[in-house]
């Protein structure tokens, strides 16, 4: 019997999900969950190059102050996550920021607003399979710090809210039950989205850099929602993120 260490699969090589291969991407990759909002960050970038797009996992690359950045989505949730972090981990990208969407859960976040994370509470199955439950999924110090600064920066010039704090990751969409909703809200955790937590706690045990911003797609306390409104303000909330998230790839040449 010959048991597959999957340490060491496709080390070097093209990878068999994202399609990637080492020498295609820089070393700081953003990460919308949609492969759609992925030309949305290229729309920021000189030189774009299309580099793969297989499954849910879209990968461009160009250039933002003469550095190199990637985009690649995540799809949704943890386990697709953790397969492109590994992956991509695989081919030479160090650093990750998340450019996602995320619903907010306390009063005085608005649709559009932008949401740094601290810290992801971990309710999800794939992380448990990485660590035990008591292992923080946390961001990389430095990046959550910049992020919050860009946030600070930009957020208001775009007619957006900023906030900071805690999130969840959550694995199941809509078994989010009001007593869960509500149980966060007490717990004070600002967002709930449903990759950081694989986003982060595969970084940190490859030895990686990782963050996150999100924009607001809706408030589940008070039942705000951009899908109701009909109006630009999550789009100008993912370009918002997506400047403060270059942002910080300059600020800490990542
Ligand atoms: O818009 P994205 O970045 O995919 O993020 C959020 O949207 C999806 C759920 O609607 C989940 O992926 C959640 O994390
Ligand atoms: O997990 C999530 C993410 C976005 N919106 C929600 O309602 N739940």
């Amino acid at each position: 019997m010959s048991v597959v260490d999957k340490d060491s699969v496709g080390r070097g090589e093209r990878q068999f999900h994202i399609g990637v291969a080492p020498g295609e991407v820089g070393s700081v990759v953003l990460m919308p969950g949609d492969p759609f909002r992925v030309p949305i960050v290229a729309e920021f970038l000189t030189d774009v190059r299309e580099v793969a797009h297989r499954r849910e996992h879209r990968t461009m690359t160009g250039y933002y102050q003469g550095k190199l950045i990637t985009a690649t989505s995540t799809g949704m949730g943890c386990p697709s996550t953790a397969i492109a972090v590994e992956e991509l981990a695989r081919v030479g990208v160090t650093s990750f920021i998340r450019v996602g969407s995320s619903a907010g859960l306390q009063p005085g976040i608005e649709p559009g607003d932008l949401l740094v994370s601290e810290g992801t509470l971990r309710n999800d199955g794939t992380t448990a399979a990485y660590a035990h439950p008591g292992f923080p999924a946390v961001p990389d110090l430095e990046i959550a710090l910049s992020l919050r600064r860009q946030a600070a920066r930009l957020a208001e010039g775009a007619g957006l809210g900023w906030h900071s704090g805690i999130n969840a990751s959550d694995d199941a969409f809509y078994a989010e039950t009001p007593e869960w909703i509500a149980e966060l809200n007490r717990l004070g955790v600002l967002n709930v989205e449903m990759e950081s937590s694989a986003m982060y706690v595969v970084a940190r045990l490859r030895g990686l850099r990782a963050g996150m911003i999100c924009a607001a797609s809706s408030n589940l306390v008070t039942g705000a929602s951009v899908y109701d409104e009909g109006t630009s303000r999550l789009p100008d909330g993912w370009r918002c993120s997506i400047e403060a998230a270059l942002a910080t790839c300059v600020e800490l040449d990542l």
